[in-house]
């Protein structure tokens, strides 16, 4: 993947501003920045649910930000996205939940079912697949959304804060599976989180955003060690001292 130039304003808010950086494919991107840095800004403009003023936005070797609405949908099929708060569909099993991107596709009944169950199976959820979302821990929760995000066979996961609302023990597990599913399917991630050692964990390498550009960017190793922003000293001293809720600090 590669971005170049991007940016994009919103009034006189300057939310990305000529933002560049590329992620070999198999690599996971930490993305870190306090609230309002411009994180969620940048990952809509990786799925194309927002629009840049300028830049471009490269994806296997295609640029998506001048691509139509139609074919902007169909670009997002290979774009599967994880969220804090899960975004399952209430009212359906667990298993429908996560076939439903399969169904969107036009896959027949049968193959969406052995599919969901296959990936339900690999999330480690086998035997919860007729259950409602309601009756599952946050961590079970977000298994099912990396099983509905895997369904569609994406290049490219997109995780926004996917573990912001899990409890420490949680994290880990769930930070541990991402990184067993890069390893095993190659795919390549981009996580946005405002938490540094979220990124220690899984990272291959790091984005550091500040007031919507992008202030340093390299392997996580040399960055947690040799530390070249202000802005990333300031998010590591916040770690170290186990304090990580942006807001504060
Ligand atoms: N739709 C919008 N309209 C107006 N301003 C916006 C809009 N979206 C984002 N902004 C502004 O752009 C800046 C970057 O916001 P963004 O949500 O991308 O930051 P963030 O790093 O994701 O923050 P958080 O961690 O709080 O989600 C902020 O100043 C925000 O107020």
């Amino acid at each position: 993947m590669k971005v170049s130039g991007l940016s994009r304003r919103f009034g006189t808010t300057a939310a990305l501003d000529d933002v560049s950086f590329s992620l070999p494919r198999g690599q996971v991107l930490g993305i870190i920045g306090r609230s309002g840095a411009g994180k969620s800004t940048l990952i809509r403009c990786l799925n194309g649910l927002e629009r840049p003023d300028s830049g471009r936005v490269e994806i296997d070797g295609r640029d998506i930000a001048p691509l139509s609405e139609s074919a902007l949908q169909a670009e997002r099929r290979r774009i599967g996205m994880i969220f804090q708060h899960f975004n399952l569909l209430s009212s359906r099993t667990v298993l429908d939940n996560v076939a439903l991107p399969l169904k969107l596709a036009g896959i027949a009944k049968r193959e969406r079912r052995d599919r969901a169950a296959a990936l339900l199976a690999r999330v480690g959820l086998a035997g919860h697949e007729r259950k409602y979302p309601a009756q599952l821990s946050g961590g079970q929760k977000q298994r099912v959304g990396i099983a509905r995000a895997l369904a569609s066979d994406p290049v490219l996961l997109l995780c926004d804060e996917a573990t912001s609302a899990l409890d420490p023990e949680t994290t880990v597990s769930i930070l541990a599976l991402l990184r067993d599913i890069n390893r095993e399917f190659g795919l390549t991630i981009v996580m946005i989180t405002h938490e540094m050692n979220v990124a220690r964990r899984i990272a291959d390498r790091v984005l550091v955003m500040e007031k919507g550009r992008a202030v340093e960017e390299g392997p996580v190793r040399d960055v947690l060690t040799a530390p070249q922003a202000e802005e990333t000293r300031v998010l590591l001293h916040a770690a170290s001292l186990g304090f990580e809720d942006g807001e504060g600090i």
